[in-house]
């Protein structure tokens, strides 16, 4: 009896406290609202990078528990977006189909309340951006076992559009059926970068299992939702939209799994507290033109995190080199980096300053 009450009690106070979030909730949209009617005044950006950035930071910082920080996150990316759609609806195109990992990585970006569009191909999300029928694209640029998505950095030999922001989803694969039961499985079926990355794991359960490749991790589990006897690696999120069972979690060989993704727009974005640049340029066909290339960073101590190179497609053996740096493109630092290395390049472009993805 008494513990009974006790929980009740417990509960009407946190009603309480609810009724109280949910009256700051709407105060802060009341904010939201008067910002979005600033922006729309000035044509400025609604979706601003750096200062959600600056937000969780701040709360994070502050943050004594016992609620997780973690959990701090999942709830203001929420309230932001849902912020957001109240300034204006958003639309997002990303590399379909629904249930992939760029689908995942969009949710994460995004949150529930941003209408989230799938295109069949990476020239797809761009050219919805491109044409103003989305606000932003998210396609994926590299993979932490399987290396860089050489279509998304091709695109930007053509695209005039700018990295707005990086996304890095840690990358688990689940195997997935109808009945939940190893046993029953005689078929497994997944797009072929899931299939090598669980390979070990499939043979030492799965041994004679014969593996059918498909286009993507959601064709696996649409196929699986009508078959009984077949299984699929693909997403929790794939479980839930296809009504599967999760027959084993995280059976990838590799731990630390991450796909990388870029989230694209029309303008090039505020600088935030940790920011890094890409850049794409063409050099001039000269001696020691490598060496030459990187001394502008090197000598101005401009940490350099990736370098890249493709070839052009118009003129064989000659290359685009895309290079990620630590800094925000409006740096004096880079700016002069920036001006040097045109001296020894036949053209260079700025693909965007973002705030680096933790
Ligand atoms: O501060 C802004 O610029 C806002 O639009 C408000 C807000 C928020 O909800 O706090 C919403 C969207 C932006 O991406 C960043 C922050």
């Amino acid at each position: 009896m008494r513990d009974k009450k006790s929980l009740e009690t417990l509960r009407q106070e946190i009603d309480s406290l609810d009724d109280q979030v949910l009256d700051i909730l709407n105060r802060r949209a009341g904010l939201v609202m008067e910002v979005g009617k600033l922006k729309s005044a000035s044509r400025g950006d609604f979706h601003v990078p750096s200062r959600e950035r600056e937000i969780y930071e701040r709360l994070t910082a502050r943050n004594q528990g016992p609620f997780p920080n973690a959990g701090l996150k999942s709830v203001f990316r929420e309230i932001i977006s849902a912020s957001l759609a109240l300034e204006a609806p958003m639309k997002v195109a990303f590399l379909g189909p629904k249930a992939t990992f760029s689908h995942l990585a969009t949710m994460q970006h995004f949150g529930y309340s941003a209408e989230l569009v799938p295109q069949k191909s990476i020239p797809a999300v761009f050219e919805e951006v491109e044409k103003g029928r989305a606000t932003y694209g998210v396609v994926p640029v590299e993979n932490s076992t399987e290396g860089v998505v050489s279509y998304t950095l091709d695109m930007f030999m053509e695209s005039e559009l700018k990295i707005n922001a990086e996304v890095l989803l840690e990358v688990h694969h689940d195997l997935l059926s109808r009945t939940g039961r190893i046993e029953d499985i005689k078929k497994v079926y997944s797009h072929p970068q899931p299939i090598a990355q669980c390979r070990k794991w499939l043979e030492e359960n799965l041994p004679n299992v014969p593996l059918v490749d498909v286009a993507s991790t959601a064709v696996a589990a649409q196929i699986v939702s009508e078959d009984y006897t077949a299984a699929a690696i693909a997403s929790e999120l794939a479980a839930t939209m296809y009504d599967l069972k999760l027959v084993r979690t995280r059976i990838e060989d590799q731990v630390n799994n991450f796909t990388r993704f870029l989230v694209i727009g029309k303008k090039l974005t505020e600088r935030s507290s940790d920011d890094k640049t890409s850049l794409m340029f063409a050099v001039k066909d000269e001696v020691g033109i490598l060496y030459r290339m990187l001394e502008p960073f090197a000598k101005r101590g401009i940490n350099l995190s990736k370098i890249e190179s493709r070839p052009m497609k118009k003129k064989a053996w000659e290359y685009m080199f895309f290079l990620d740096l630590a800094g925000h493109v409006s740096d004096p630092v880079i700016v002069e980096a920036i001006e040097e290395l045109k001296q020894c390049c036949q053209f260079v472009k700025v693909l965007g300053s973002y705030p680096r993805a933790k």
